[in-house]
């Protein structure tokens, strides 16, 4: 599986605001780039702490991207998939909608009521570890059902994780020109944090879009 961050943030490296509020940081050419890459993508993931922060829906809003996704017999929009180890997602969250397949990777402690309510609210439950989500077995789970192509969005926690388990392998970041603050704001990689034998990237890309500059890494 080949795995995209993209992720916008603050100069001073945040996601959102210290209440979790959502802002939008990009700008009109940068988020019709991140349409692109959802376009390209065979499914979206994201952590439940942006489903209950955000209320995403997911999906490619421009419908030349939907007609060339129909044209190569792919679904007008990727798949989308929630870390949810104990199945929090609101049964009414627009993740859930018929617009695409929607997975909920949850772990083992997830309570079987909340994952029938979800299973009966849409989404396709996958099992994936004990006390919470594992990613390398939730992948190699995914895959066998055809993800080849995964964009994460986010947030920060689950980029950490994805990180501190070798599982990137690009990171598209665009940096707003705007300070959010907040010693308690979600920044890119949250987690427990590295102390030592950092990820190391190798920069491929700095252009300014809208009035931000988007970085491209290269992270295999
Ligand atoms: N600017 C941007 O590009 C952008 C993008 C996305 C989000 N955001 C903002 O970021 C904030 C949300 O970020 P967040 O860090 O709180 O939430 P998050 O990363 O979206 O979700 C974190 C949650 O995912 C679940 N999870 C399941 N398996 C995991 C694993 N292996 N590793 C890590 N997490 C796992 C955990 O809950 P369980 O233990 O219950 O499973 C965890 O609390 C919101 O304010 C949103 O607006 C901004
Ligand atoms: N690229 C990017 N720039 C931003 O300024 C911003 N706030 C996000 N945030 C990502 C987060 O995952 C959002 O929840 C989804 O971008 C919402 O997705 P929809 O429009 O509902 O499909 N992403």
């Amino acid at each position: 599986m080949h795995v995209v961050v993209n992720a916008a943030t603050s100069v001073d490296g945040k996601l959102s605001t210290r209440r979790r509020e959502q802002v939008k940081i990009s700008g009109e050419a940068d988020f019709a780039r991140v349409d692109r890459l959802r376009a390209d993508s065979d499914a979206v993931l994201v952590g439940v702490g942006t489903v209950l922060a955000d209320d995403p829906h997911l999906t490619v809003d421009d419908a030349d991207f939907r007609t060339e996704r129909a044209a190569a017999g792919r679904p007008a929009h990727p798949a989308r998939i929630v870390a949810d180890s104990r199945a929090r997602t609101p049964t009414d969250a627009r993740i859930l909608d018929d617009a695409a397949t929607t997975y909920l990777l949850v772990s083992e402690s997830a309570p079987d009521d909340r994952r029938s309510a979800l299973e009966t609210a849409g989404a396709t439950v996958v099992v994936a570890g004990e006390s919470r989500v594992s990613f390398p077995s939730a992948f190699a789970e995914l895959e066998r059902r055809g993800i080849d192509r995964l964009m994460v969005e986010g947030g920060g926690e689950v980029i950490f994780s994805l990180f501190e388990a070798g599982l990137v392998d690009e990171l598209s970041l665009y940096v707003g020109s705007l300070v959010l603050g907040g010693r308690d704001a979600p920044t890119l990689a949250d987690g427990e944090g590295f102390v030592e034998s950092f990820p190391s990237l190798e920069l491929t890309g700095v252009e300014r879009i809208d009035d931000g500059v988007l970085l491209t890494y290269d992270a295999s």
